[in-house]
């Protein structure tokens, strides 16, 4: 069946070279469709994922000829509509309507996680999505075509997904919430008129995981080893889940630098993502096996990535760093936020990476040995035990007559981001731990056991 236009009365077809083009509706995004609906002066309209509104509606493209291969799902219809230069026809600019955007699912691609989530729908019964580049470093500007996943294409879709730096791929759902914008395609990729991406275009321009040459922008081979890799539930995944997520890859070696406090409001920082953790602790003489002195009780958690790190976590659009990270402790160890939360004069330090662009704020909240107890047990009921969090550990601050197994052993584990660093940085400026003995316990080797 040939494909025609969706406006009634209106007899465009998906024909080759009949110098129509036709762009799918924008089902997903109740804001766009809102605005189709109205301009096309169409009441109850229901359209499904196949339908599509012809070039004739929309003025730029009304005299145009289009491309000879139309791939009408690869444009995001939102973003023509942004764009002040190619409006619909008879489109007002009316005020927009707040939607409910359902942010858990990007945030779980970003995170790696695999899950099931309810999707929020719309009032007209359809998903919405997050508009904006999915490239966690993207700093285009917010008004360029955006680009949907080629959901269709799983080795395609595979690709994309290793090119932005998701290690596997996802449930396909997840993938209509998320779009990449044009920042990231080489010039060839997509037609310099319509701006529709050509087939097995790939992104390949300002990705912090693909360091290749721009001109490596379209797939061509199939690589079975690839294809295996592929799943639509994640179950085939084990040995990739999380292993290279952007801000989530092992960090180079000094890659993490610190920030000196004055310069903490610079320019520079502001486009960069930021996150901000916490170091819970109390003080403690109590001898371990009665030997061992502790210095301090302190907290850290295993992550669902296998590393350690501090609760804590992203900071969202316009949130104040202070309540962000009081937040994530509410959600990661359910912290009792009215009992304990941090101020802006707990912060300890901050450091940033200028290859993953993300700044890492650090802040101490002190309580007794009795809290930190309470707050180990209310950590167990937290919303993100047992998935983001896999159990908080106190950290062994001795080192056995080894001069190794404790302290130095600890240290030898994987941390996140520059958790290891603020660890340090933390024991020193709280005067937990004297430097020379941070200094051994850096040093410290297994061949002297
Ligand atoms: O404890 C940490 N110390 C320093 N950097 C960290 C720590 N934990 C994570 N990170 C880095 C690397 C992460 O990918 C980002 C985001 O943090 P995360 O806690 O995973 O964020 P959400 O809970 O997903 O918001 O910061």
């Amino acid at each position: 069946m040939v494909q025609t236009c969706s406006v009634p009365n209106c007899d465009s077809k998906l024909i080759k070279d009949n110098g129509i083009i036709f762009y799918r509706i924008p089902l997903h995004n109740s804001k766009s469709f809102e605005r189709w609906s109205k301009a096309l002066e169409i009441e109850n309209w229901t359209p499904t994922e196949n339908c599509v509104v012809c070039s004739k509606h929309f003025q730029k493209y009304s005299d145009q000829t289009s491309p000879s291969e139309v791939s009408f799902t690869d444009l995001l219809c939102g973003s023509v509509l942004n764009d002040s230069k190619r409006k619909i026809c008879s489109m007002n600019n009316n005020k927009r309507k707040s939607n409910n955007l359902d942010h858990t699912n990007t945030k779980r691609l970003q995170k790696g996680i695999k899950k099931t989530i309810p999707i929020t729908l719309n009032k007209y019964g359809t998903r919405n999505f997050e508009q904006g580049c999915f490239v966690q470093t993207c700093q285009a500007p917010k008004d360029l075509p955006l680009y949907r996943f080629p959901y269709n294409n799983k080795h395609l879709l595979h690709i994309w997904s290793k090119r932005i730096g998701l290690s596997t791929l996802y449930d396909l759902e997840l993938y209509l919430d998320i779009t990449i914008c044009k920042n990231h395609f080489h010039e060839d990729c997509y037609d310099k008129n319509s701006l529709q991406l050509k087939p097995n275009a790939i992104p390949s321009i300002n990705l912090i995981d693909y360091l290749g040459p721009p001109e490596n922008c379209f797939s061509t081979t199939t690589n079975s080893e690839e294809i295996s890799m592929m799943t639509s539930n994640g179950d085939h995944t084990w040995g990739w889940l999380g292993s290279t997520e952007q801000f989530g890859r092992i960090s180079e070696l000094n890659e993490f630098i610190e920030i000196p406090k004055s310069q903490l409001q610079d320019e520079k920082y502001a486009c960069f993502a930021q996150a901000a953790h916490c170091f819970i602790y109390a003080e403690n003489s109590k001898k371990v096996f009665n030997i061992y002195h502790p210095r301090a009780t302190i907290l850290m958690q295993l992550r669902y990535d296998g590393y350690f790190g501090f609760p804590g976590g992203l900071i969202d659009a316009n949130e104040d760093i202070v309540n962000a990270v009081n937040r994530e402790m509410a959600e990661e160890i359910n912290l009792n936020t009215d009992l304990h939360s941090v101020t802006n004069d707990d912060h300890v330090i901050s450091h940033w990476s200028e290859k993953k662009k993300l700044v890492l704020h650090f802040y101490k909240l002190k309580v007794t040995m009795a809290e930190l107890i309470e707050i180990e047990k209310r950590a167990l009921l937290a919303q993100d035990y047992g998935s983001e969090v896999l159990g908080t550990v106190r950290i062994p601050l001795y080192t056995l007559g080894d001069h190794y197994r404790g302290f130095p052993v600890f240290l030898k584990h994987n941390f996140i981001g520059c958790s290891r660093e603020q660890l340090i940085a933390a024991l020193s400026i709280l005067n937990i731990m004297k430097p020379e003995e941070i200094k051994l316990a850096l040093s410290a080797n297994s061949i002297n056991i």
